[in-house]
């Protein structure tokens, strides 16, 4: 579990991180969204101890980073794919992680094999594939057995094995009851990735709710309805215009509807003996209800942008306070 209190972090006029409180939980993947310049690698630098906060805590299963006693057996994290030396091997690398964390040396082998580097572990990483070097890093995360595991942007730049091998990879994680924070601007791959969401914009919170939560509370999360009755169709509009519901009439015979669910128009439809030609539900895709959450985070805010507290998944984060 890491927790987050009041995060602060300030470089010069910039506010990378305003103010950040929140828990990522163990047993699932959070995804951890936000434009460019959001504040999201200070967030994850801080959680490590890398960079140190102007205010605020950043806790790892309770403790500061730099308290831990083996800071590599409660957290794992791959920043930096590039961060290994070119002339080093593998095993070499991950040998001398192992020395200097107390970790025993046999889980070298066992995570090289985890990640699939067995057969290249006493090459020179410098002639790694961006692929294979992202491997190796999440294997220096996995080393100490970790609780926590941080990814920043670990599926960048991979083939899609790769990005399916990291995703099935999360979800093994989670599974077996660790803490996975994860940092994408795939917005399909976050999809099929990860349990809950916390998306941040200029440092600040925008959203930390269920994946399923953000993409219903999208104006583009709707329930279609047709009649030939158009009448009919009037008295139905009337009673979920009475439930302040947000109606979009479609020409004389459909409405679409935002905020209901395609059982409530349909039971209602059914009480006031309206004839139905269709009732389907209307999913926003991830990507579009990120990018009304953060309309209003960019800097280059159009007219037409909705406010982020507009949508319902920041409204609950907001009236949970
Ligand atoms: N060492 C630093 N010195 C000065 N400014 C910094 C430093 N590190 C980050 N920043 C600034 O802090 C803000 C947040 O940057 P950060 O890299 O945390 O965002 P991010 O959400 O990870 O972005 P991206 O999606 O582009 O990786 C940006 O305005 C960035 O320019």
């Amino acid at each position: 579990m890491i927790t987050l209190t009041e995060l602060t972090k300030r470089f010069g006029a910039t506010t990378a991180v305003d103010n950040l409180s929140l828990n990522i939980a163990a047993g699932r993947v959070t995804g951890f969204l936000g434009p460019n310049g959001a504040g999201k690698s200070t967030t994850m630098r801080m959680i490590l101890g890398l960079d140190q906060p102007d205010a605020g805590t950043a806790l790892v299963d309770g403790r500061p980073y730099a308290t831990l006693r083996h800071p590599l057996r409660a957290v794992g994290a791959l920043l930096d794919a590039r961060a290994v030396h070119p002339g080093r091997t593998p095993r070499a690398h991950l040998l001398a992680m192992a020395r200097s964390n107390g970790i025993p040396t046999r889980r070298v082998d066992e995570v090289l094999a985890t990640v699939g580097l067995t057969e290249v572990a006493g090459k020179r990483a410098g002639a790694f594939s961006l692929g294979m070097g992202q491997r190796l890093g999440i294997a220096g995360a996995l080393l100490g057995d970790p609780g926590v595991l941080m990814f920043d942007e670990p599926v960048n730049g991979l083939d899609p094995d790769g990005v399916r091998w990291i995703r099935e990879l999360m979800r093994s994680l989670a599974a077996e009851g660790r803490t996975v924070f994860v940092s994408s601007h795939l917005m399909s791959e976050v999809q099929l990735t990860a349990d809950q969401l916390v998306v941040i914009g200029r440092g600040r919170l925008i959203a930390d709710a269920p994946i399923d939560e953000v993409i219903a509370g999208s104006s583009l999360t709707a329930v279609r309805v047709r009649s030939p009755e158009p009448g009919a169709l009037v008295r139905l509009r009337d009673r979920l215009a009475a439930r302040h519901l947000a109606i979009e009439p479609v020409g004389d015979d459909e409405l679409v509807v935002t905020g209901t669910t395609v059982a409530e128009v349909g039971d209602l439809a059914h009480e006031l003996g309206v004839r139905l030609h269709e009732l389907s539900a209307r999913e926003a895709s991830l990507e579009q209800a990120y990018l009304e959450l953060t309309s209003g985070s960019l800097e280059f805010v159009g007219t037409t942008a909705a406010h982020p507290a507009a949508h319902p998944a920041a409204q609950t984060r907001i009236e949970a306070r």
